[in-house]
């Protein structure tokens, strides 16, 4: 059981367009399509990976990002482990969404928690008409809950795979800190239990 890959659920949001299903579809199976399909609701798909040793299974939701399928997309939320708001650094107004994004995001996972594991993919960075510039886009991360900010391309191959792996990282590193800050809000009369030694064994179970 202790060798069983721990499996972390993923969503990618973001405006219609950005590049969601592009990126999964890259790291998934490694190829890039030119063409448009809107995503029509969710889909998912899983691929095992290592970082530092561990493995993990990621299941990577891709989701509508066209307001007309909100409805079709909110219920899959819950039980996320991470969340990657993703915008499309050649459009302007897809940066300024994410906002909006990630209110949606806490409201349907019904999550209230502003620590929560977010990580902010600009995508399309292999484009010439660049809008959002790399330190804009770090410094809304750094005041809006210190988030890891990564530029992509699902088209050349940008960083696909280290997104994902800081995504890994990211919420590992949140929920070991959750489990110390409810630790630490137990009363001093547990001599007997080593409560960090079990919350750091809960990372690597399940
Ligand atoms: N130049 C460039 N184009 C990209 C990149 N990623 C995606 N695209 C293109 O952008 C368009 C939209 O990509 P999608 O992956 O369908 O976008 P999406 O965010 O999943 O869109 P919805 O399903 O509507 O939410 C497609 O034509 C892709 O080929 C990228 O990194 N660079």
């Amino acid at each position: 059981m202790a060798n069983q890959p721990r499996v972390l659920k993923v969503v990618l949001i973001g405006d219609g367009g950005v590049g969601k299903s592009s990126i999964m579809n890259r790291f998934i199976t490694g190829e890039f399509d030119g063409q448009s399909y809107h995503t029509i609701g969710v889909e998912f798909l899983t691929k095992n990976v290592e970082v530092e040793g561990k493995q993990y299974t990621l299941q990577i939701w891709d989701t509508a990002g066209q307001e007309r399928f909100k409805s079709l997309r909110t219920p899959f939320y819950r039980g996320a482990d991470c969340c990657m708001l993703t915008y499309a650094v050649n459009d302007a107004q897809s940066f300024h969404n994410l906002k909006m994004w990630k209110q949606e995001f806490l409201y349907y996972a019904d999550i209230n928690d502003d620590k929560f594991p977010f990580v902010v993919l600009g995508n399309k960075v292999d484009v010439y008409d660049k809008e959002v510039q790399q330190s804009v886009a770090q410094n809304w991360c750094r005041e809006n809950g210190g988030y890891p900010h990564i530029e992509t391309s699902a088209k050349d191959e940008t960083n696909v795979t280290e997104c994902f792996k800081t995504a890994i990282r990211n919420t590992v590193s949140a929920q070991l800190h959750q489990g110390e800050a409810s630790i630490s809000n137990l009363t001093s009369d547990t001599p007997n239990i080593n409560l960090k030694a079990m919350a750091k064994d809960k990372q690597s179970c399940c």
